[in-house]
């Protein structure tokens, strides 16, 4: 059967928070919220966390001031069709794609996102390193989850997170609705993580994330994760190996900035039918 031609996809993960990927050089794909959780959702589309459009900042029509006209743009999307600032597992997963296609030289490369410039590389053992830029600390607050009050720190890394260094049974959280929070804190909602110390070196970490629910893994949320857990640690800057459920990921955070480091996977490709893709 010869399905008719839609836009061509790729399907990639970090630590299994998986992304649909579509190249569009030129910014011709009309990128509707309606298209969006389609190609999310897992029965009725491809299934993922969120969908990272390739786009040349030249040719995104809301472009931040601050990215150059020559880069490769991530334009994000959440699975409920919402634009996020950032991501990092998919900022991993969008260098991965880039050397892989050709459109960039494997090491070093500068990604465009809404936070900002995010520099990437990417490395042969197939583990992509990004500068996050500096984890900033906004206040303190709160979140109840399974009948316990949680508190937190209030963490920028271009879109918000309130992370809590806890110290219950993790698997015994239900993660399935939004964690409530403060909205004067977080009026443009949250990404609530729940980080547990394996020793000095290891955390464990269960997220939910705006706009998706609970994922396996998120990269903005493991630099956040670790903050709370460096700090519930007496300190401000370190290192540490953040297992999710999605598999392991390595936090450095510093005085000026933090880096996150892991796998990044490319694992299929395809085109979407034109037909489903006009009514989606
Ligand atoms: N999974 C991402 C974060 C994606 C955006 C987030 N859900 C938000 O709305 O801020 C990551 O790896 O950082």
């Amino acid at each position: 059967m010869q399905s008719s031609q839609g836009p061509v996809f790729f399907k990639g993960h970090g630590t299994e928070n998986d992304f649909v990927i579509l190249p569009d050089p030129d910014g011709e794909l009309k990128l509707t919220d309606s298209r969006v959780q389609a190609l999310c959702d897992r029965r009725r589309g491809l299934g993922a966390d969120g969908v990272l459009r390739v786009v040349r900042s030249a040719a995104l029509e809301d472009a931040p001031p601050d990215i150059p006209g020559d880069v490769w743009f991530m334009d994000y999307r959440n699975a409920d069709g919402s634009i996020a600032e950032m991501c990092g597992n998919g900022v991993r997963v969008f260098a991965r794609y880039l050397v892989e296609a050709g459109l960039a030289a494997p090491g070093e490369l500068p990604v465009g996102t809404r936070a900002g410039m995010r520099p990437v590389i990417t490395r042969p053992d197939g583990r992509v390193t990004v500068d996050m830029g500096p984890a900033t600390i906004f206040g303190e607050s709160a979140t109840e989850v399974s009948g316990h009050r949680f508190t937190g720190v209030a963490v920028d890394l271009g879109n918000p997170h309130l992370a809590c260094a806890i110290d219950v049974d993790l698997d015994a959280l239900d993660l399935t609705a939004v964690p409530p929070h403060d909205a004067t804190v977080f009026p443009n909602g949250v990404n609530v993580e729940f980080v547990r110390r394996i020793d000095s070196a290891q955390v464990r970490m269960r997220v939910h994330e705006r706009g998706v629910g609970e994922t396996r893994s998120c990269g903005t949320g493991t630099v956040a994760a670790t903050v709370a857990a460096l700090r519930a640690d007496g300190r401000t800057t370190g290192h540490r190996v953040v297992h999710i459920p999605g598999g392991t990921v390595e936090v450095e955070v510093t005085d000026t900035t933090s880096t996150l480091t892991g796998p990044a996977v490319l694992v299929a490709e395809g085109r979407l039918d034109a037909e489903w893709w006009q009514h989606a």
